[in-house]
This record gives C-alpha cells, sequence and structure tokens, in this order.
C-alpha cells in the first residue's frame, strides 16, 4: 500500500530515482492543447441530421482516431457525481483501501487497486498513477466486487455504467453506419465493459516523470471524462494536447476497430502527462469483445472488395490480449507494434 503515489507523493520536493524517466520516455517540451481535435455534438437540431453528425465523427476517426463528444446523454450531474466520489475514494484513509490492493494490474480479472503499470516490481521505473480497476458488465455480477467505500459507490457507479453503456452503443451505431455496415453491427465485440480511474497526484517535476507511458488500447472504443489537461495523443509525429472541456467525453478508437474497419479507422496512440499544482483524475471506460470466450474478430466482410483487399488476418481476441500483454513488457524501443502480427 505504501507503494501508492498517493500515499506518500504530497509534499514531496523532488521525483524519487525510480520515477525519474529515461529521456526518451520523459514528456518532452510542453505540449499545448491542440484546438482542431474535433469536438463533435451529438444533438441533432434544425441544422444538422444524425447523418451529419455520422460523417462528423466517420472523419473524425478517420484522420485522428479521437475526438470528443457533448450532449451525448450522460447527465452532466451524473459526471460531477464521479468526480466527487473518485475525488473521495483517494482521498480515503488507507485502511479503507488496504482489501482492494494489489502489486500487480490483474487487468483480466475482478476489482483491483493498483499503482504505475502491469507489475510494480518487475518495473525499472515507475509511472506516476495509481489505478482503481474493476469489470462493469453483468453489472449484477461485477458489482460484488467493487469498492464498499465510498458507501454509495455501488449505487452511483453502476447507474454510471449503465448510461455510458447506452451512449457507448449508440456512437458505436454511428460509427458503423458511417462505414456502411448496419447498426448493431459492433454488439457482438462489445459486450465486455470495464472502468479504469487512473488518479495522478501532483509531481514536483512532471518533465521528468511520465503519468501514464505511450500506448494504444487494445480493447474497441474507450471513453474518457477527464477534470484536468494531461491526456495526449499522437499524430503525424507529434503530441497533442486534448482539452479537457467539462462533462465532454474524449472518444478514442482502439485496435480492434482499426482492425475490423481493415483498416479505415486509425487506433489513436496516447499518453498521460502530469502537472505539479493538481491533483488529476481520469475515469476511464472501456467496450471490447469479451475476452473469456474464443471471439473471433477479422475485418468486416462488407469492407473488403477486390479493390479493398483484407490488410489483417482473422484471430481469436483472448491470443490478442496475451500477445498485447507480452507486448507491454518488451523493453523499448520496440521495433514492432501488437497490430503487425496480424497484417497480411
Ligand atoms: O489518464 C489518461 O488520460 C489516460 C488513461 C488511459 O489511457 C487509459 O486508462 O487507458
Ligand atoms: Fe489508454
Amino acid at each position: 500500500m505504501a507503494l501508492l503515489v498517493s500515499s506518500w507523493s504530497n509534499g514531496v520536493q523532488s521525483v524519487p530515482k525510480d520515477y525519474v524517466m529515461p529521456p526518451e520516455k520523459r514528456p518532452g517540451d510542453f505540449v499545448s492543447v491542440c484546438n482542431e481535435i474535433p469536438v463533435i455534438d451529438l444533438q441533432e437540431n434544425a441544422n444538422i441530421d444524425r447523418w451529419d453528425i455520422i460523417q462528423q465523427i466517420h472523419k473524425a476517426c478517420q484522420e485522428f482516431g479521437v475526438f470528443q463528444v457533448i450532449n451525448h446523454g450522460v447527465s452532466e450531474k451524473m459526471m460531477e457525481d464521479m468526480r466527487v466520489l473518485y475525488h473521495e475514494f483517494f482521498n480515503m484513509p488507507i485502511d479503507d483501501k488496504l482489501g482492494l490492493f494489489s502489486e500487480t494490474s490483474n487487468v483480466a480479472s475482478g476489482c483491483s487497486l493498483f499503482t504505475s503499470g502491469l507489475d510494480y516490481h518487475k518495473e525499472d521505473v515507475h509511472y506516476w498513477r495509481d489505478t482503481l480497476r474493476h469489470p462493469c458488465h453483468p453489472l449484477e455480477e461485477c458489482t460484488p466486487s467493487w469498492p464498499e467505500k465510498p458507501a454509495r459507490y455501488r449505487e452511483e457507479v453502476g447507474k454510471y455504467a449503465v448510461e455510458v453503456r447506452k451512449m457507448g452503443f449508440k456512437i458505436l451505431d454511428m460509427i458503423a453506419e458511417g462505414l456502411g455496415l448496419n447498426k448493431g453491427y459492433f454488439n457482438g465485440v462489445s459486450e465486455e465493459q470495464a472502468m479504469a480511474i487512473n488518479h495522478y497526484p501532483p509531481c514536483p517535476d512532471p518533465s521528468v516523470a511520465m503519468g501514464f507511458g505511450d500506448h494504444t488500447d487494445p480493447n474497441l472504443i474507450t471513453f474518457l471524462q477527464q477534470d484536468q489537461y494531461g491526456l495526449q495523443m499522437h499524430k503525424d509525429g507529434k503530441w497533442l494536447g486534448v482539452d479537457p472541456i467539462p462533462n465532454a467525453f474524449v472518444v478514442t478508437i482502439c485496435y480492434q476497430l482499426e482492425i475490423i474497419s481493415n483498416g479505415k479507422l486509425k487506433s489513436a496512440e496516447h499518453r498521460g502527462v502530469t502537472n505539479s499544482t493538481e491533483p488529476r483524475t481520469s475515469i476511464v471506460t472501456f467496450f471490447g469483445p469479451n475476452h473469456t470466450l474464443p471471439i473471433v474478430v477479422e475485418p468486416a466482410k462488407e469492407l473488403v472488395s477486390s479493390t479493398n483487399p483484407q490488410v489483417f488476418k482473422a484471430y481469436q481476441y483472448n491470443n490478442f490480449i496475451t500477445n498485447y500483454l507480452a507486448y507491454l513488457n518488451k523493453p523499448l524501443p520496440r521495433s514492432e507494434t501488437p497490430l503487425d502480427p496480424y497484417r497480411l
């Protein structure tokens, strides 16, 4: 537990040496907010109909692999309640969190509170973050593993998970239609829903530490709400800062969507940096195929033709996840990406 950054970092004057990243993994010069990352209003009006919104989403998925949504249907009150709840959670006395703590991230199973990356003791340098992670669907099976404190946790997070699922499926339908696929096309590969709540305490020197290193999420699609600046996206060799718009969700295209779209949509590489003044919390929801079932993922047949040859082969999702986790443990610099073994 003493390992949690939030348990020891308050008031520290310098970054401990096992949190000082080697130069190639540091955040580099300050990256300001990029106003080009699309912000899409999901509310139809007299001038904008559903098809216009689908086109905006499609363009953003092709050009950036990321966009923000507003008027998305999840109530502002609920998003604010989540911010307040997780502020309270990360500020609870250590004893209240002890039962949840795990020294490894335990990604595949139940609820865990961990720090840094996948396996703290195997790392040379650590990330400046603590994370609570748990599955969210089916709700009745998941909630018994969730935190018991704050007392309203299970009720509030349960409602939020349901609302985010509705929004997620609505946006996935629009992505499907933008690709020329039927509504509901992604239903079979978005069954699994999990949340990760990343907490980054203020860091005395954000230029040498890293909150969350570069990565692309392995699942289908990710929705993130954030209370402070810190998320950056990689595009055309540059890092772009994502504006922390209150009550917006950042939508990120992940590896499975790039593969199913036969490379038409781009997955987005991203990272989280720290700041020296304010704690930052990102509340992240992931949707993807059920990793406990032998689900086959492959490019949509409708998107493959003689002029658009298939660029990825079919594989089992659980095999992809095993390879992805092994990839994350490989030392830098890595010569290939987790997508490469699946290219034709
Ligand atoms: O905290 C952030 O902004 C990034 C979080 C993230 O990329 C993740 O949880 O996969
Ligand atoms: Fe991520």
